[in-house]
């Protein structure tokens, strides 16, 4: 599933902090000329590849050629995965100060953990969804980073990052150095195993083959 030699990608979305990170973290790794384009999708329902593949037909639809579209959960462990996809309305009524809220309980030593809830760790998703144009099916290549929710702490620029404590790190991805999120993140792991497939779909084309064989 290739993009056809000298075409631009449109990725589709309402957020400039993603596609800001996804600018730094592709840099110029990425094979295809990567376009932006700012349209709110609709904010679906379901499983977060569901999610995903219905958000790319849409943008596909509007854009009537090869998209990307990204989607992101933060997935609490004692919830079961929720909120998932559905962090963004959480965020937008609760805001940071509440995201913990949902699992953890201030007392006057400290925070400790809503009776019935074993654990306080999370997982950040990132899926990103390719299509080549309307009506062609949809790849999806995805990215997990393990942490656990946390009193807010950092700069509040963007949505859950200073909730989010990755594993191994003291602090939360707010706190950290934008380098080193961009190093870690979900959005970078999944970038990673796009970038990838489409370097290797690159190289397969027919106009890169005969390349290879004279390099050989
Ligand atoms: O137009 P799209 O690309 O959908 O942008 P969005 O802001 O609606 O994003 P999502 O539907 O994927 O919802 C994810 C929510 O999580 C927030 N978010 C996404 N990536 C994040 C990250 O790396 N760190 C913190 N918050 C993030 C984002 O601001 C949203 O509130
Ligand atoms: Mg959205």
């Amino acid at each position: 599933m290739a993009v056809p030699a000298g075409r631009s990608v449109v990725f589709v979305t309402g957020n400039a902090k993603k596609l800001e990170e996804v600018i730094q973290i592709l840099g110029d790794k990425f094979p295809y000329k990567l376009v932006s384009k700012k349209i709110d999708l609709p904010e679906y329902q379901g499983e977060p590849d569901e999610i995903s593949i219905q958000k790319c037909n849409e943008a596909a639809r509007q854009i009537d050629g090869p998209v990307i579209v990204e989607d992101t959960c933060l997935c609490f462990r004692a919830l079961g995965g929720l909120p998932g996809p559905y962090i963004k309305w959480f965020l937008d009524k609760l805001k940071p100060e509440g995201i913990p809220r949902l699992i953890l309980q201030k007392n006057i030593f400290g925070c400790i953990l809503l009776a019935g809830f074993e654990d306080k760790s999370a997982w950040a998703l990132c899926t990103f969804a390719f299509s080549a144009g309307k009506d062609q099916p949809v790849k999806l290549f995805r990215g997990i980073t393990e942490g656990c929710i946390v009193e807010p702490r950092g700069p509040r620029d963007f949505g859950w990052d200073p909730c989010f404590q990755p594993d191994g790190y003291d602090k939360t991805y707010a706190e950290l150095p934008k380098e080193v999120k961009n190093s870690i993140s979900h959005r970078y792991r999944a970038l990673a195993a796009m970038s990838e497939h489409f370097s290797q779909s690159n190289g397969d084309a027919p106009q890169n083959k005969k390349a290879k064989e004279e390099e050989n």
